[in-house]
């Protein structure tokens, strides 16, 4: 007999398990959440600042772009959690859910029901933020939100020497005003990380309704008309069908959610054919509007001793006794404003200890810190397309990095305010702010001058990890989330982002999560 579930929720990453758990608080219906990767054991996933030891690995799908025209015929290397709890239980852990100005514009672009005041309860519900409830916070949530609980004098300098520049000093990038630099809060749990798997499903752990199947890779959806019935799925080498019988979310993230519905024939009718798949649903944009924040390091060595040793062990053990020290991950930065006319900043910064090489792959070990600006809300789009039939063959992503001028111009400026900060004290007092000899060292530009910042950010830009819009809501899935055409197919992760937000996107793929749990069970009641 066929195993089936009222609703089969396709990835347990950040969106995935909080929309898992929520459903399953209802007893009435059954659950199955498919995660390609095994469940997340031990110190790599709990311990923040080991994050980039899964980077490449078993635990990582490891994309990368198709040579990006932008970035000098470079390809990008785009990491993405393969394991239960997604890329939350890779990420730097961050908590910043973008600009009111953002969910404004999905709602003015014709997504009833997005607007700020619209998701603002839903971030607050899944929230425990240890300051307290306030009119933008909430406490009681599963996802714990916290202050930093160690930050290193070098951060410190960095956020006198931004407001010595002349930004703003802000102590909540999530409340009234997102605009200034400060100390970004985490999602951590005593200085380790609470990730998304951590958050919603050790809650929901016991429960008979909700089944996790881990190591379990989605091929395809299929199909009886526009109704799915089942996901085709592999473990362990065997290919079996789960049966459907209410509805599939896919939850696979913006590379893989779009992937997965041409896999299954829904897309643009003649990319499907030319890759050698039937179509079964016309889609045109599935995978297209692709948005992503592109910016570049620039790094300074410092006069102060290495942060970390190759050997981390009595650290970490300090932040499991004491729950403090450099292995729980901090990072300053905060929102800027390249001009004076806009509606909300448009350049993130993140100031992170250590020294920024190859993509962020080289090992931390280097004593400096590294600033890197973004474009927060890029003009530039990308798509994901299908590279081959074969379900297990990676997309073809083109992410088109920069190829929009203004970004080019908003990116320059980005650079430059933050070769201004790297010029204030008391941050002189500790890094070689020489740009001679960091850009001899390839960590930043030569000068200030136009061409030397443009030839730096072509050799050296880099993905900052925040790829969406690949299924569109108000193209691809209406504002309930459901796939245009089809009777119970639903998207809920950064995918469905018309606009990418300003700002990081874990919280915000969190929030789809508990938006999508709620269209469905005011369904079912
Ligand atoms: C190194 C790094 C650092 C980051 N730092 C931050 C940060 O500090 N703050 C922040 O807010 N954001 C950060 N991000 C981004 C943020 O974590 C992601 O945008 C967010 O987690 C995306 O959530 P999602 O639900 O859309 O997708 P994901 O969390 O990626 O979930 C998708 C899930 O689907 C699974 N899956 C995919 N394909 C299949 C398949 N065929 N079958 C079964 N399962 C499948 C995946 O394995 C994964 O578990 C970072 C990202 C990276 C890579």
């Amino acid at each position: 007999m066929t195993e089936t579930y009222d609703y089969v929720v396709v990835g347990a990453g950040s969106a995935g398990c909080a929309l898992a758990a929520r459903l399953s608080e209802n007893p009435d219906v059954t659950v199955a959440l498919v995660e390609a990767g095994p469940m997340p054991a031990g110190r790599l996933f709990e311990i923040p600042a080991l994050f980039s030891q899964q980077l490449k690995t078993f635990y990582d799908w490891d994309f990368e772009t198709e040579p990006e025209p932008h970035l000098g015929g470079r390809r990008a290397y785009l990491p993405r959690g393969r394991v239960v709890g997604g890329t939350s239980s890779m990420n730097t852990m961050l908590y910043v859910r973008g600009h009111r100005y953002d969910y404004d514009t999905w709602e003015r672009l014709g997504n009833k029901g997005w607007a700020y005041e619209d998701v603002l309860p839903f971030f607050k519900k899944s929230e425990d933020n240890q300051r307290g409830a306030d009119e933008f916070h909430g406490v009681g949530g599963p996802l714990t939100v916290s202050d930093p609980v160690s930050v290193h004098p070098l951060l410190t300098a960095w956020v006198e020497a931004a407001q010595n520049a002349g930004h703003a000093p802000n102590s909540d990038f999530n409340g009234a005003e997102q605009e200034g630099v400060g100390y970004y809060q985490v999602t951590q749990r005593g200085g380790l990380r609470c990730s998304s798997a951590v958050a919603f499903l050790g809650p929901a752990a016991g429960r008979p309704n909700l089944t996790v199947l881990p190591s379990t890779l989605a091929l395809r959806v299929h199909f009886d008309g526009d109704r799915a019935t089942g996901l085709d799925v592999d473990h362990a080498g065997t290919v079996r069908r789960i049966g459907i019988d209410r509805e599939v979310v896919l939850s696979l993230g913006a590379y893989n959610s779009p992937h997965l519905l041409l896999q299954s024939g829904v897309g643009p009718a003649d990319e499907l054919r030319a890759a050698g798949v039937a179509p079964r649903h016309d889609l045109p944009d599935v995978g297209r509007n692709m948005q992503d924040h592109a910016g570049c390091f620039l790094s300074f060595f410092s006069s102060t001793p290495p942060v970390l040793g190759p050997d981390t062990s009595a650290e970490e053990r300090r932040l499991r006794e004491e729950g403090t020290g450099p292995m729980a991950w901090t990072e300053v930065g905060g929102f800027l404003r390249s001009g004076d006319d806009l509606p909300a900043p448009d350049i993130q910064v993140h100031a992170a200890l250590g020294i920024v090489r190859d993509q962020g792959l080289a090992a931390p070990l280097e004593p400096g810190m590294s600033f890197g600006p973004y474009v927060a809300r890029p003009a530039s789009r990308g798509s994901v397309t299908l590279r081959h039939s074969h379900p297990y063959a990676k997309p073809r992503i083109r992410h088109n990095y920069l190829a929009d001028p203004d970004d080019r111009a908003r990116l320059r400026e980005g650079v430059r305010m933050c070769l201004e900060i790297a010029r204030q004290a008391p941050l002189t007092d500790l890094v070689d702010g020489n740009l001679k000899t960091a850009a001899e060292a390839g960590l930043a530009p030569r000068s200030d001058r136009d061409a030397d910042i443009d030839e730096y950010i072509a050799s050296q830009a880099f993905s900052f990890y925040h790829p969406s819009g690949t299924c569109m809501m108000g193209k691809v899935v209406d504002s309930r989330l459901r796939v245009q055409g089809l009777e119970n197919v639903r998207v809920a992760d950064t995918s469905i982002m018309p606009t990418l937000v300003t700002g990081n996107t874990n919280a915000p793929a969190i929030m789809i999560g508990e938006r999508a749990a709620s269209f469905i069970l005011e369904a079912v009641s």
